[in-house]
């Protein structure tokens, strides 16, 4: 199996990024680009950071209405994505539009609930039941609409992959015992995360932020 780690590429500064993806290459297998850059740089910064080889997970979480998200999937076509996340609780028509407007090579994966979210988190936003429940009930969602797979904590993964064998299962909030946790609140291990089932983990700044990102991918591409 190749290397599942793509690395959270969260910068607006394109020389940086590419600075960062040059460093980290030989041990990530993927590069994620998400909002802060895509909002400061747009396509010609995806082409720019396509430049360096890796596969491109194009993290935009769209959320709207279907005529709008398939569009937007639409006009990304030609960046030919290898991962694209739209939101899971946009609905079956939203995911089977984003999956129709999508190009033949892209997986689309649908965002079920943030690992920066618990489960008081989910009560505030009116959703009854816990964490697990409602990330099972949009992944069968997001199964029966024909997406390619979900974006979830390492918490769920596991049933997730049980009900859904052939999914696609992207995997953040993933810190090492010793990394600061920040803004996550649903984490695992990258080797739990992989055991539980996890097809991909996204991480970020446990490399990006590490002293030397490059030994840190491999440090944790080691553990794996
Ligand atoms: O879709 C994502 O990638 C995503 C979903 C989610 O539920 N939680 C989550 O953290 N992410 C992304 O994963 C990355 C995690 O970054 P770190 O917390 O720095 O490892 C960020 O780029 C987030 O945008």
């Amino acid at each position: 199996m190749s290397n599942r780690i793509y690395v959270a590429i969260d910068t607006p500064d394109l020389a940086r990024a590419q600075a960062l993806a040059h460093k980290v290459r030989h041990h990530v297998g993927g590069l994620k680009l998400g909002l802060e850059f895509f909002c400061a740089h747009g396509a010609t910064g995806v082409r720019e950071m396509a430049h360096i080889g890796l596969p491109i997970f194009l993290d935009l979480k769209l959320h709207d209405i279907p005529n709008t998200v398939a569009k937007a999937v639409q006009a990304l076509g030609p960046l030919a994505p290898a991962i694209l996340t739209v939101h899971a609780s946009g609905g079956r028509a939203m995911l089977e539009d984003a999956k129709a407007a999508a190009p033949t090579g892209t997986k689309v994966v649908a965002v079920t609930m943030l690992t920066s979210l618990d489960a008081s988190d989910l009560a505030e936003t009116g959703v009854i039941g816990s964490p697990a429940d409602h990330v099972r009930r949009l992944a069968d969602l997001a199964a029966e609409a024909g997406v390619d797979g979900i974006v979830c904590s390492g918490e769920e993964v596991a049933a997730a992959k049980r009900s859904w064998p052939k999914g696609f299962f992207v995997v953040p909030g993933v810190r090492l015992a010793d990394s600061v946790i920040g803004d996550q609140k649903r984490v695992v291990t990258p080797r739990a995360a992989v055991d539980a089932g996890a097809s991909i983990l996204v991480i970020g700044r446990p490399i990006t932020q590490a002293e030397d990102p490059d030994a840190a991918a491999r440090a944790i591409a080691g553990t794996l």
